[in-house]
């Protein structure tokens, strides 16, 4: 939820990280601005997709103060030092900006000596060797690989963390405008590609965003522009805006060119000529893994939106299990963008659409958000599905919020307690707050039995300090400040909650009237509550039994997301400093031979989630790891009506088709994310025929030996 690094904040001298005085700016709070004309409409998307407001203190002077103003601020705090003078579509911008997990400045010298020669828009934008790479990017097994869709199927499990060394496009500092290209724009037929809306288009997103001036970024832009031209969205907008307006939010957590490009290019392979070869050769290897693995999940998505597939726990489990773990957590991270700008433009599409794409959100994308730790997306889109799926509800607690809500209090109270911390010579690392969101306060009314009145964490302050000793002096301070209500304060640093989360919460009465939660800790507590065993996304999925297989999953793809950018990496000052918590190998420099990287076809012990379309309806079956095509046919086994009367298969099952192409080896290990169809469109006058054959074949004794113990299938 919160704030506050980017790479200029890093290059601010350590002395001023946790004391300067702070301005807050002012900000748009959709819910609770009265002024806002947006807050009233009932059909404002803006009210109901906003997100948490945080606000953050902490070292912020000279955020701004670099050059680069414009990429840096918006990779940083939303709600930060000095954002007053910045004009209003940089505001809109900052809007996205708030994010979970992040509140340090523990450590900005390092950072600075380590990052100030880079680009300020992303602190990974050093070359990296191409030795980096895994050797998969380039030598591509080809028995699956022949024409574009069968790509889309191929390769998906691939080291879900070898990828966070992928900076191929990375080393781009060259800024450009549209009208400094070195390379040329044009087509196939020599004419100009830069459209006067295109043209429009990216001198807009640049005035947003610098990334936008990259070159690669650019390149990608125009390779976009080509690959759309001519489509529209149901909006009425050129579909080119969808493809910006989705590497605007990736710009806006602070995504490097890679993956912005990536953005660019999210859906070129779906909707265009465009081929992974295509890409590989003017983007390299990493954007082109990024593109597919996107394009992969996009495919998996529709499949379980159509078949209503995740509205069963169990399965919805799984696909968040899935997606994360068969795709670069980036290409997680593009589609998440890439969901998040639809919902926002849901509107434009039929209610039954419209509802689909809502509940397929919240129970896939959201968690997904969660997962990764980006709360400013998962505030959004939850807020979003909730205003299509229970409108109402959803109008009702708008209404409410905004009588009650007031900005201003958590900018004033954040003030008050920075005063009298400093009055008292306490020192802090981060102090922030947020406003709780409205879906999350709705999930939890719903799930404590509780009136709006009695959530006391609808305005909140986070604190952290140094050390145990000063978290309960920070606490006699802010009893000093405010009159506690009684039978609140929580000790759980004393008294660990079951799994480790400790901190010091209380609510106290802001001008005897607004409940303000208030939570101190230090900064080893903060990490354990959000990367470690009591993880915040853990506590908000409730009382799930997670194999360490999950778990450790979901880490690396935080580790990766978090790395990868900088508006969501203020955590890792405080992780260098860290002792308990170290990411499971050095990013971003682990290799193919790190012991701790993820290895799905070694070290893997498994499970493996794999799509089973069986008569158009589709499951996602779990299997050990290593599970062969085989152990899924011999699943269902003899009995089943899949099964011909002679104990042979039926032909259906004689010719399963993986990830779209048909089966050459039944002893080939299904991975991650695999698509096994079951029911090949073969016509039915065929069938008997078929069946006949392989009664003949089974007569000569050539058949195949029993379910589970078939040998490979030909080839
Ligand atoms: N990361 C993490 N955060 C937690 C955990 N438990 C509680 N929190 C945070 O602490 C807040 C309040 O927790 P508690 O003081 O235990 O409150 P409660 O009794 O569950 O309910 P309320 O007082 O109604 O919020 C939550 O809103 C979370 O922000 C945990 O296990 N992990
Ligand atoms: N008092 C607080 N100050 C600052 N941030 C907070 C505070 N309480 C929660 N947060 C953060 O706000 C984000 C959204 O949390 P949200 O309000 O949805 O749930 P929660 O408060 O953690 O849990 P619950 O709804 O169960 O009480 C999370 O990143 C959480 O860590």
């Amino acid at each position: 939820m919160v704030v506050a690094t980017t790479i200029a904040l890093y290059a601010s001298p350590p002395s001023s990280v946790c004391s300067t005085p702070h301005q807050i700016s002012s900000f748009d709070l959709d819910l609770s601005s009265r002024s806002s004309s947006s807050s009233s409409s009932p059909s404002s998307i803006a009210s109901s997709s906003s997100p948490q407001k945080p606000i953050v203190v902490g070292g912020l002077s000279s955020l701004f103060s670099s050059a680069s103003v414009k990429s840096s601020s918006s990779s940083s705090s939303s709600y930060s030092t000095g954002v007053d003078d910045f004009s209003s579509s940089l505001r809109d911008d900052l809007k996205d900006l708030s994010l979970t997990s992040s509140f340090c400045y523990s450590s900005p010298a390092k950072f600075r000596r380590d990052h100030h020669h880079q680009s300020p828009i992303s602190v990974f934008h050093g070359p990296v060797s191409s030795s980096c790479s895994p050797p998969m990017r380039t030598a591509r097994d080809g028995s699956f690989r022949v024409g574009a869709s069968s790509r889309l199927f191929h390769g998906f499990v691939r080291k879900a963390l070898g990828s966070c060394v992928d900076y191929e496009l990375g080393s781009s500092s060259v800024s450009l405008l549209v009208d400094e290209l070195t390379f040329p724009m044009e087509d196939d037929f020599g004419v100009d590609t830069r459209k006067p809306y295109a043209r429009d288009l990216l001198r807009r997103a640049q005035l947003r965003h610098e990334i936008f001036k990259d070159e690669s970024v650019i390149k990608a832009f125009y390779e976009a522009e080509k690959a759309h031209r001519g489509q529209m969205r149901a909006s009425g907008d050129p579909y080119l805006q969808h493809c910006v307006e989705t590497a605007m939010l990736l710009a806006n957590i602070g995504a490097n060119s890679t993956v912005v490009v990536a953005g660019l290019l999210h859906d070129t392979m779906d909707d265009s000529f465009m081929s992974y070869d295509y890409i590989l050769r003017n983007f390299g290897a990493g954007v082109a893994d990024l593109v597919e693995g996107v394009s992969k999940l996009s495919q998996l998505s529709k499949l379980a939106r159509e078949n209503n597939t995740a509205c069963k726990t169990v399965e919805a489990d799984r696909l968040h299990t899935m997606f994360l773990a068969m795709a670069d957590a980036r290409a997680v991270l593009i589609k998440l963008a890439d969901r998040l700008h639809n919902m926002k433009t849901l509107y434009a599409l039929s209610p039954v659409k419209q509802q689909r794409f809502a509940k397929e959100t919240l129970e896939i994308f959201a968690p997904l958000a969660n997962r990764l730790g980006i709360s400013t997306w998962k505030v959004q889109l939850e807020n979003l599905c909730f205003k299509h799926l229970h409108p109402d509800q959803h109008n009702e607690m708008s209404t409410m919020l905004e009588d009650s809500f007031d900005e201003a209090m958590i900018t004033s109270a954040i003030e008050k307690l920075e005063q009298a911390l400093k009055k008292e010579g306490i020192s802090y690392h981060v102090l922030c707050g947020r406003h709780k969101s409205l879906y999350s306060i709705y999930s939890k009314m719903l799930k404590k039995k509780l009136t709006v009145d009695e959530i006391h964490d609808i305005h909140g302050l986070r604190l952290i300090v140094d050390n145990e000793g000063d978290c309960y002096k920070a606490l006699g301070v802010v009893h000093s400040v405010w009159s506690e209500v009684p039978g609140k304060l929580k000790d759980y640093i004393t008294d660990p909650k079951f799994n480790g989360y400790q901190s010091l919460h209380t609510v106290v009465m802001d001008n005897g009237t607004v409940p303000l939660e208030v939570q101190i800790r230090t900064q080893e507590m903060h990490l354990q509550a959000e990367f470690g065993f009591a993880a915040h996304w853990r506590y908000k999925e409730g009382d799930c039994k997670y194999s360490s297989f999950v778990l450790q999953m979901v880490e690396w793809a935080r580790w990766v997301v978090t790395w990868h950018c900088e508006a969501m990496s203020k955590d890792r000052s405080f992780i260098s400093s860290s002792d308990t918590i170290k990411p499971p190998c050095k990013f971003p420099s682990h290799s193919e031979d790190c012991p701790a990287s993820y290895k799905p076809n070694s070290s893997q012990d498994g499970p493996v989630y794999v799509i089973v379309i069986e008569n158009d309806k589709m499951s996602v079956q779990e299997f050990p790891a290593s599970s062969t095509v085989s152990d899924l046919l011999s699943r269902a086994g003899p009995g089943s009506s899949r099964w011909s009367m002679y104990g042979i298969p039926a032909k259906e099952e004689l010719r399963p088709r993986l990830n779209q192409r048909p089966v050459s080896d039944l002893k080939w290990k299904l991975k991650m994310g695999d698509v096994v169809e079951l029911t090949p469109p073969i016509p039915d006058e065929s069938l008997t025929e078929y069946r006949e054959e392989i009664q003949r074949m089974y007569d000569r004794g050539l058949a195949f030996s029993r379910p589970g113990t078939m040998d490979g299938w030909g080839s």
